[in-house]
């Protein structure tokens, strides 16, 4: 929907169809409560449909949004650098999510159309056992021969998804003090990986996107599942890489 066209922007967040996004957005966050991905407000999800993009007040119990909490701003409206942004519909007692740019880049410079960040346990864990293995700023989580990986798309202009020997690879960036200046260290780590659909932030979370909300869910619970597989897998002493030999016919 062109942003021009819009008389009522408040009719932008109303609707019967629980596959809206000012529907789904509420209603996923509800879900990722329970897996423990966005308590504390912390974490969250938004939602592109073609130019608007629908996001999340900041620092709301992300579990008990409604419909008229979400903001709804045009991609094509904002001035080239995301900086100043500028909102269609705003709920009037809220600001937005300080995960704002950080979901922007995975639309823009994705084309993704679902961004969900956590602060699953799980992903910080992760990050904490790649710290422990010493310096450097160059960590990468890296697994392979797990059928979960399956669950993953090849990458960004890519059909198909990975298989089972094949190796998934999510960067690792530094937190800062504020979350929207991961942005440029999010946005660097899609430069260098390009085909990854997800970024881990050390003793934070983790940003995981697909080119719509079915592929951004399944990958950031297929990920969750290889995040806590790896935590136990470290705690009984097996490495996440195996170099195990590909059996029966390889297509
Ligand atoms: C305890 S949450 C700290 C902020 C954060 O990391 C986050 O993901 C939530 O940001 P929001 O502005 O969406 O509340
Ligand atoms: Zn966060």
């Amino acid at each position: 929907m062109a942003a021009e066209k819009i008389e009522n922007p408040d009719q932008l967040v109303v609707s019967d169809d629980p596959n809206h996004p000012a529907n789904l957005i509420p209603s996923l966050c509800a879900k990722f409560w329970n897996l423990g991905w966005v308590t504390g407000t912390g974490g969250g999800c938004s939602i592109r449909d073609d130019d608007l993009v629908y996001l999340a007040p900041s620092g709301v119990q992300k579990e008990l949004m409604k419909p008229a909490d979400i903001y709804v701003l045009s991609l094509a409206a904002q001035e080239p650098t995301f900086k100043q942004r500028t909102y269609i519909r705003s709920p009037p007692i809220y600001k937005p999510s300080q995960c704002t740019p950080l979901f922007l880049a995975a639309f823009t410079r994705r084309g993704a159309g679902c961004c969900i960040h956590t602060h699953s346990q799980w992903a910080v864990l992760v990050t904490l056992l790649l710290e422990s293995q010493g310096p450097g700023n160059d960590k990468v989580f890296e697994i392979n021969n797990i059928e979960q990986i399956k669950g993953f798309g090849k990458g960004m202009n890519k059909t198909g998804n990975l298989g089972y020997h094949d190796t998934l690879r999510i960067p690792v960036i530094e937190n800062t003090p504020h979350e929207e200046d991961l942005t440029e260290f999010l946005e660097e780590a899609m430069e260098k990986y390009p085909d990854t659909y997800a970024v881990l932030v050390r003793r934070h979370g983790v940003y995981v996107w697909g080119d719509n909300v079915h592929k951004a869910k399944t990958q950031c619970e297929s990920l969750d599942y290889l995040f806590q597989l790896a935590v136990e897998m470290k705690k009984l002493g097996i490495p996440w890489i195996s170099n195990v030999t590909p059996v029966g016919p390889q297509r």
